[in-house]
């Protein structure tokens, strides 16, 4: 159940944006996400509410956290995060302003970073579903109605799915797969089928730019003990994260 002070802040930050829609309208400037949302043709109040909810529940600690262990793993890959820099000056070239479409689609490199810093460390135990039918898998009957967890650790860390799967190798997703061909279930950060996370796009979006920010200024240091995942409500990095940021000259 939603504690009722998050649906008292989530309801005064919709009155606020709504008054300032009505003060300022909406010509000549970018409207944000929440005024979009109130501006969209049927969509209730009550569902916006519901969005901008699901967004503070679901949406803040999975990327924060996703960030820092792919922080901590080009940290102690030196060699990953100098090809992830040279990736990312090669397609920023000095570019100032914000970051579009056409520089994110050329971050090939980055996105591979991410993808297997998801393999290692999923922000999610699993994904979950209630059976509709009788199923059969690897000779047992799973009744109808049975619960089931996929569990990313599992599919993620076996060898059969992934060689050198105790390694951190980008490489391995990129188009020609040089490490092989990937199943397309055995890492699924997201979610699969119609009930996957519903803020992927978003999710990808806040992890290329912010990725790409901090390449383009720093090198991530960390000189601590290992990091570790540690399994809560969505796992969560063992100890703080205690980075060095070097800016880059
Ligand atoms: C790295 C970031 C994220 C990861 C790894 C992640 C992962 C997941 C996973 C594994 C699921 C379950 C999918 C399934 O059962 O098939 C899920 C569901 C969900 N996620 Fe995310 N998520 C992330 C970011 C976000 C963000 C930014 C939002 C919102 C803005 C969000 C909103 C949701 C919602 C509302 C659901 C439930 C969808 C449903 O039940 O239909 N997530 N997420």
């Amino acid at each position: 159940m939603v504690p009722h002070f998050c649906i008292r802040l989530a309801d005064s930050n919709i009155r606020d944006t709504e008054a300032s829609l009505l003060a300022l309208g909406t010509e000549d400037r970018e409207v944000t996400l929440l005024e979009k949302l109130l501006l969209t043709p049927g969509l209730s109040r009550k569902d916006v509410t519901t969005l901008i909810l699901d967004m503070l529940f679901a949406g803040i600690d999975t990327t924060s956290h996703s960030m820092a262990f792919t922080l901590y793993l080009l940290a102690r890959h030196p060699e990953a995060q100098a090809k992830l820099q040279e990736e990312v000056d090669g397609v920023l070239r000095g570019h100032e302003g914000p970051l579009t479409e056409r520089h994110l689609a050329q971050l090939t490199y980055l996105k591979a970073v991410i993808k297997e810093s998801l393999r290692i460390f999923p922000l999610v135990v699993g994904v979950a579903r209630t059976l509709d039918k009788d199923l059969i898998l690897d000779d047992y009957l799973i009744p109808k109605g049975w619960s089931m967890l996929g569990i990313n650790m599992l599919t993620g860390w076996d060898e059969r799915f992934f060689p050198r799967v105790k390694e951190f190798v980008p490489e391995r997703w990129l188009r020609h797969k040089p490490l092989g061909p990937i199943h397309p279930y055995a890492s699924l950060p997201f979610g699969a089928g119609t009930r996957m996370c519903i803020g992927r796009r978003l999710a990808e979006q806040e992890m290329y730019i912010f990725l790409t920010r901090v390449m383009e200024r720093f090198t991530v240091e960390y000189k601590y003990e290992d990091i570790e995942i540690v399994t809560k409500l969505v796992n969560t990095p063992s100890r703080p994260l205690r980075f060095n940021l070097i800016e880059r000259s």
